[in-house]
C-alpha cells in the first residue's frame, strides 16, 4: 500500500498541527479507513476528557468522529511521547535504501523505561501493550515492536515512502504517541509524522536549525510543561478493589497510557487487609517517586499511615507522590484530585498533574494515640453518615446506592448522635466561608514547580542545587518539610486549649450529620464538601441535627451531588483548623477515610501540606462553589 503523501504537521503553540488534507479516514469507532493514518484528530482540539460534568454526573464522550475537518491540531496536553525514526539522510537523498534504515529513538526515556519492571515484590510483569487501534504512516505491513515501543517500517514501505517523502534539513520524521478518546476511555494511538520544524528559534533566526532530537525535546517539553516526565511508579493493587475487577481495569486501561508516556511501572498486590501499610512502610522510596493506588480510597489511606510509620518519615513525604488510579468502589479522592472516575482519564491525568503539596489532619483517640496517630486524607464523620457508611457493608452488593439508602433510613427515623464538640475555629460563619475560599481558591499554595526536565532524572526534587549551602532548591522552597511539620499542636493528652469553643449543646445532643472532610467530593455524586481546598491549611465542617424537620432534610439531602447543601441555612457550615468530638452515645463508630474507628473521643487537627500528590492543573476538579 502506498504511503500516505500528506502526514506532514508542524508544531504550533498549541500542539502538532496536521497539515493533512485527508478526511473521513476513521470510521466511527477510531479504527482506521484503508490503512489512512488521521484518527479522530480533529476531536481532539475541542476532546471531550472524562472529567466529571460540573454535577459530579457521567462522563462525556463524544463518539461522531466522522468528518474531520482540515488542519487539525495534536495538542500537547493529549501527546504521551515522541520519538524520532532515524533515517539516514545521505542514503535517502541518494535513492539508496538498507534494509533495516529506520530506527526508532525515543530521546525521552530510554527504551528500558517503555518496559514495565518488576525488580521486586513478587509481582507482575506487564508487557506494553500495543494501542488499540495502532495508526502508522507508512504501511501496514508495519510491525509494532513491544520492546521499543515503536513501529518498525518493511522496506517496501520505505521504496513507497522515499519519493513521498523526499526530506528536507529542516524536517523530522516523528513518530507521535497520544491519547485518544475511544468509547468510555482514553487509549494510546501512534503516528509517524514528517514535521516541518519551525522552532521559536529560527523563526528570529531562520539559519538555527533544530536536529530531530531537539524537535522531540521541544514536543515533549510542551507536552509535559509543570510536570515530571517518566515518572517510577510503584502500583499498588487491591486485588479485591472494586467488586474484584481492579486488576483488570489497570492492566487494561490505566497501564497502556502509563506505558507509553514512558512511565517505569512495578505492581505489588495486596494480599491481606492492611497489608499496602506494610508495603508503604518498608518501602525503598529511593526507587520511586509515585505511589499510585489502583484501588478505592482505603488503599492511599493505608499508604499515608505506612509512610507516617517510617522512621525516615520526612524523607519519605518530601520524595513521594501518592495518587490513586480510581479502580475500587470509593474513589474520591481520583474524583477530587484528577476530576474523573476513570481509570484510564486517571491516568492521563497523572501523567500530566502537577505535583502539589496538600494538607492532612491527623487523628487521635486514647486507644492508639501514644502508639501511632493516624493521619487521614479525606474525612472522619460520626452519626448518621457513619453508621450508613460502615453499617451497610452487609449490603455491598448494591454498591454505592447502600450508602444512601442507609443515610435516608437513620435520618427519616429521626436518629440522634448526642455528644459535645469543641472546635478551633478559622472561618465560623457561612460569610467568613465565603472570604476564605475566594482569598484561597487561586493561591495554589502547595504547587510543586518543575523546571525543564529534559534528563528524567533531574526534576528540580532531585537535582537542581544553586549555591546556597549546597541545598537542592527544594530544600530553600517552604514546601519543603521538615520534622517539625510531623509536630501535633494540640496533642490529646493537654487539656482543650482556651481558644477553642464548645458548640451549643441544643445542637450537640441532637446532631444527625457531623462531618469533616478535605476534599472535595467524598463518592462518585456526593460532593460533601464544595468549599474544600487543597492547602488552605483548614478543615470543612458540615452539621446537621434532628430539629431539622424532614421536609427540609429532605431537599438537603437531595442536594449532596450539587454541593449545595451548605447553603441551607440549617445546615452549618465553617472552615477549622481542629476540633474534639466527644460521642455520647452506647454504641457507634467513627467512620474515618471510610474506615471504621472506635466509638472515643476524636481530636482531629489539620496538618499543613503534608502529602505530595498529583492534582489536574494544581487544583481540586471545579465544585462550582464560587457561584453557588
Ligand atoms: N488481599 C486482601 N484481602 C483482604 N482485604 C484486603 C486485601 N487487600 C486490601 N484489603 C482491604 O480492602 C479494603 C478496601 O480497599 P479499597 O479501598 O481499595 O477497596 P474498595 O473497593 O474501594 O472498597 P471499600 O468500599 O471497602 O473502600 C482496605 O481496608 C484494605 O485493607
Amino acid at each position: 500500500m502506498a504511503v500516505q503523501k500528506k502526514l506532514r504537521a508542524i508544531l504550533t503553540d498549541e500542539g502538532v498541527l496536521i497539515k493533512s488534507q485527508s478526511h473521513h479516514m476513521f470510521n466511527k469507532h477510531g479504527q482506521l479507513r484503508n490503512g489512512d493514518s488521521l484518527s479522530l484528530l480533529s476531536c481532539l482540539s475541542c476532546l471531550d476528557d472524562g472529567t466529571l460534568s460540573s454535577d459530579g454526573g457521567s462522563f462525556d464522550e463524544d463518539d461522531s468522529l466522522e468528518l474531520l475537518p482540515l488542519n487539525t491540531t495534536i495538542p500537547f496536553n493529549r501527546i504521551l511521547n515522541a520519538k524520532r525514526l532515524n533515517i539516514d539522510q545521505r542514503r535517502l537523498n541518494n535513492g539508496k535504501f538498507s534494509s533495516d534504515p529506520f530506527q526508532a529513538e525515543n530521546v525521552s526515556s530510554s527504551s528500558e523505561n517503555d518496559e514495565v519492571e518488576n525488580r521486586s515484590l513478587g509481582n507482575d510483569k506487564v508487557q506494553p501493550q500495543p494501542a488499540a487501534s495502532e495508526v502508522h504512516s507508512l504501511s501496514n505491513k508495519n510491525k509494532w515492536d513491544s520492546k521499543t515501543s515503536s513501529i518498525e517500517a518493511s522496506p517496501d514501505s520505505l521504496h513507497d515512502a522515499i519519493p513521498t517523502l523526499g526530506m528536507k534539513d529542516n524536517q523530522h520524521l516523528i513518530e507521535l504517541t497520544f491519547a485518544v478518546p475511544k468509547g468510555h476511555d482514553v487509549v494510546p494511538q501512534k503516528l509517524t509524522l514528517l514535521i516541518d520544524h519551525v522552532s521559536k528559534k529560527s523563526r528570529t533566526n531562520p539559519k538555527s536549525e533544530l536536529t530531530s532530537s531537539g524537535v522531540v525535546e521541544e514536543i515533549l517539553e510542551k507536552s509535559y510543561e509543570n510536570s515530571k516526565r517518566n515518572r517510577s511508579i510503584l502500583v499498588i493493587i487491591n486485588p479485591h478493589g472494586g467488586k474484584g475487577t481492579a486488576k483488570t481495569l489497570f492492566l487494561t486501561k490505566a497501564s497502556p497510557i502509563l506505558v507509553e508516556s514512558g512511565c517505569k511501572i512495578e505492581i505489588a498486590y495486596t494480599k491481606y487487609a492492611r497489608h499496602a501499610i506494610d508495603i508503604a512502610k518498608d518501602l525503598d522510596i529511593s526507587k520511586y517517586d509515585t505511589i499510585a493506588c489502583a484501588s478505592g480510597d482505603g488503599i492511599p489511606y493505608e499508604v499515608i499511615i505506612g509512610l507516617f510509620r517510617r522512621p525516615d518519615r520526612v524523607d519519605a513525604f518530601n520524595k513521594v507522590a501518592v495518587t490513586q488510579l480510581p479502580c475500587g468502589s470509593g474513589n474520591a479522592m481520583s474524583i477530587s484530585c484528577h476530576w474523573t472516575n476513570n481509570p484510564s482519564y486517571a491516568a492521563l491525568c497523572l501523567v500530566k498533574s502537577i505535583e502539589t503539596r496538600i494538607d492532612l489532619m491527623c487523628c487521635s483517640q486514647p486507644s492508639y494515640m501514644n502508639e501511632w496517630p493516624r493521619l487521614s486524607f479525606l474525612s472522619q464523620t460520626y452519626g448518621v453518615i457513619a453508621e450508613s457508611d460502615i453499617n451497610t457493608e452487609f449490603i455491598r452488593w448494591m454498591g454505592p446506592i447502600r450508602f444512601n439508602l442507609g443515610v435516608a433510613f437513620n435520618i427519616f427515623q429521626g436518629r440522634k448522635y448526642p455528644c459535645e464538640v469543641f472546635v478551633k475555629y478559622a472561618a465560623k460563619s457561612k460569610k467568613e466561608l465565603k472570604v476564605h475560599f475566594l482569598e484561597n481558591k487561586d493561591k495554589n499554595k502547595g504547587c510543586l514547580a518543575f523546571e525543564s526536565n529534559s534528563n528524567p532524572n533531574s526534576s528540580s526534587d532531585i537535582l537542581s542545587t544553586n549555591n546556597n549551602n549546597n541545598k537542592t532548591k527544594n530544600e530553600l522552597s517552604p514546601n519543603f518539610l521538615t520534622g517539625d511539620n510531623f509536630k501535633l499542636k494540640y496533642p490529646m493528652t493537654e487539656p482543650v486549649p482556651s481558644d477553642w469553643e464548645k458548640m451549643d449543646s441544643e445542637l450537640t445532643d441532637n446532631l444527625t450529620i457531623f462531618y469533616t472532610g478535605k476534599m472535595p467530593y467524598i463518592a462518585k455524586d456526593t460532593k460533601f464538601f464544595p468549599a474544600a481546598l487543597p492547602a488552605d491549611g483548614t478543615i470543612d465542617l458540615v452539621i446537621t441535627d434532628a430539629r431539622i424537620p424532614v421536609t427540609k432534610m429532605t431537599p438537603i439531602l437531595l442536594s449532596l451531588d450539587k454541593g449545595s447543601h451548605v447553603l441551607e441555612p440549617e445546615v452549618i457550615h465553617s472552615k477549622i483548623l481542629a476540633y474534639k468530638i466527644i460521642p455520647k452515645v452506647k454504641s457507634g463508630l467513627f467512620s474515618v477515610d471510610g474506615e471504621k474507628f472506635p466509638l472515643e473521643p476524636l481530636q482531629v487537627e489539620v496538618m499543613p501540606m503534608l502529602c505530595k500528590t498529583l492534582l489536574r492543573n494544581g487544583r481540586y476538579i471545579d465544585t462550582e462553589f464560587e457561584s453557588m
